[in-house]
């Protein structure tokens, strides 16, 4: 060794010369062996001989570059992960691009550590916080830590049940809105006795729009007549983009450093229709185009809102919507105490996107599925309508309580978001090294919340677990979890705020609905599917048969 060692040092200028004009000749062919090897290590010899989680059970590698993201990107949302569970069993190991590994786990105790006990270890990896900022605005879903538990605490009175139930009326001027267009579309057919299609999806959309509008800021958006309204149709684009494709096109886009703030600032607006011709990048621009709109339009909501007195005062006619009661409860806290944590406007508005963002599509998808699943069962439907009818003709706009209490009600909206969760898997990462159900997962590794396997996993719901069946909440199985068995909203501290307002209000649309119509597949042999996106929402609109009652 010494003598290599003086070998080099011993080496003359002119050696140093022969030597560079070697890697001169041939530093092409060195790039490319050096390549070569960087990536024969990442697709082949770490998934299959380095790495610590080569024995994990799982599917095999799947495409030589992608690994199993072709198939998961490809298939509906949740379904290759469940028969990868089925046939691996409840803790595997998936390889996505360039050999990125994911583990997935399905027991109630991994859960548990994960989204509870050790929630601060597994946070949303940044890709995912940093796509769900730039199209949701970065409130709750994209922070993290003590940033997480001030926000948090903040939002929290917003969604107190003593604010639900003074919310619940603001529900029934869009849901009678819509019954309203329905009918007069239904009687305007040549035989109104057949009824009329309607593209489900499309008018569940407007409606939960108008109404998240309505208790997000007070704002009366009117996308149910007015589909040229601004705020509408800035969603509307948003909404458009969802597509499996582009979700993998933006997670790459969003994993490069700096691209993130890049294109949230006012160079990537500014820039948008030169980055729309970038091939790849496209859709990106639309939704820089789109995410402006809903900013420009919010921030002139809160303007209005810091001038309105009314907004001010805290007697109890005071204005409930979300983003009243936050400059109140700023004002309030900064009278009694100048140095507390108080949030600036900018945040402010950042939350109350997050709202629309995260609240709109997801109660839009629920609705859509339930109404699916209940054209396709009569006889819950029929059973339903029993229930609610009598309701409806002695309260044409029954409170929470009351919405609370139809038992059967309950029992169709928590057994559609079951099989059909809006939102079907979401992401974790791992900040220290740490053994989860015995393995020992490495600091930096992808997990996913597998929402949609585990709310149909046989082990808990029996052998029908895949199957509608509202029954079975009236006679929950004995494996049944009450926080582990269903993870629609997820669980812990990044547990979804909006259930109990989603869960209201998907009760009040639905039981109006079906008072007053009567819903069929639109043909014989109808199948719809579900977008691989963050959302599961019906790739084709879902087209329903609607007759009047
Ligand atoms: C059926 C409707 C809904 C479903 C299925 C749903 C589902 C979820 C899920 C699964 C998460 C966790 C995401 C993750 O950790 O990666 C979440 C988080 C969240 N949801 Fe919902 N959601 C719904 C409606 C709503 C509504 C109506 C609002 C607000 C008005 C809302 C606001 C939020 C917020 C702010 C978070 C982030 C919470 C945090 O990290 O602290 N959601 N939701």
């Amino acid at each position: 060794m010494p003598s290599v060692i003086s070998n080099i040092v011993s080496l003359g200028a002119a050696d140093c010369n022969v030597l560079l004009s070697f890697f001169k000749q041939y530093y092409l062919v060195l790039g490319a062996v050096g390549s070569l090897g960087y990536f024969a290590h990442r697709l082949w010899l770490w998934p299959y001989v380095f790495s610590p989680l080569r024995s994990v059970p799982g599917p095999p590698l799947g495409h030589i570059l992608f690994g199993q993201s072709p198939t998961i990107v490809r298939s509906e949302s949740g379904i290759p992960q469940r028969e990868w569970v089925k046939q691996y069993g409840p803790v595997i190991r998936i390889v996505g691009p360039v050999g990125i590994e994911r583990l997935l786990f399905m027991r109630p105790e991994a859960l548990h550590q994960i989204l509870v006990k050790q929630w601060l270890e597994h946070p949303r990896p940044g890709f995912l916080r940093h796509i769900l900022g730039l199209v949701t605005g970065y409130g709750l879903l994209t922070v993290t830590g003590d940033d997480h538990k001030h926000m948090r605490k903040a939002m929290n009175p917003a969604f107190s049940i003593p604010n639900l139930m003074a919310q619940t009326h603001m529900y029934y001027d869009s849901i009678y809105g819509l019954l309203e267009i329905m009918k007069s579309a239904i009687d305007a057919e040549e035989d109104p006795k057949k009824g009329k299609e309607f593209l489900v999806y499309d008018w569940m959309s407007k409606v939960t729009l108008d109404i998240i509008c309505e208790t997000a800021f007070g704002y009366k958006a009117d996308s149910l007549h007015d589909p040229h309204n601004e705020l509408a149709e800035a969603y509307e684009l948003l909404l458009s983009l969802q597509s499996g494709p582009n979700l993998a096109r933006l997670i790459l886009w969003m994993s490069v450093p700096g691209v993130p703030r890049l294109l949230s600032s006012e160079w990537g607006y500014t820039h948008r229709h030169w980055l729309g011709k970038v091939p790849f990048v496209g859709p990106i621009s639309s939704l820089i185009e789109a995410m402006y709109r809903i900013r420009r339009m919010s921030a002139s909501m809160l303007r209005d809102k810091m001038n309105d007195s009314s907004v001010a005062t805290s007697d109890t006619f005071a204005k409930r919507d979300i983003m009243s009661l936050l400059v109140r409860a700023r004002k309030a806290d900064l009278d009694k105490d100048k140095s507390v944590y108080a949030m600036s406007d900018q945040a402010m508005m950042d939350q109350v996107l997050t709202f629309l963002g995260a609240g709109h599509e997801t109660t839009a998808t629920g609705l859509s599925w339930t109404l699916w699943l209940l054209a396709n069962d009569p006889d819950s439907q029929k059973k339903l309508r029993e229930e609610v009818t009598p309701i409806f003709s002695e309260n044409s706009r029954p409170d929470y309580r009351t919405l609370k209490e139809m038992s059967w009600l309950d029992c169709v909206v928590m057994e559609s978001l079951r099989v059909l969760p809006p939102v079907p898997l979401t992401v974790r990462t791992t900040n220290k090294t740490d053994h989860i159900d015995g393995v020992l997962v490495p600091k930096g590794t992808l997990i996913t919340i597998p929402i949609r396997v585990v709310n149909t996993w046989k082990e808990v719901w029996g052998e029908d677990a895949e199957q509608f069946n509202p029954n079975r909440w009236l006679n929950l199985p004995k494996n049944y979890h009450p926080v582990f068995s269903m993870l629609s909203f997820i669980t812990g501290p990044h547990a979804c705020i909006g259930k109990t307002m989603a869960i209201m209000e998907m009760k009040a649309v639905l039981a109006a609905l079906i008072t007053n119509f009567e819903f069929e597949p639109a043909y014989a042999g109808q199948v719809t599917k579900p977008a691989a996106a963050i959302t599961m929402k019906p790739t084709d609109g879902m087209p329903l048969r609607v007759r009047r009652i």
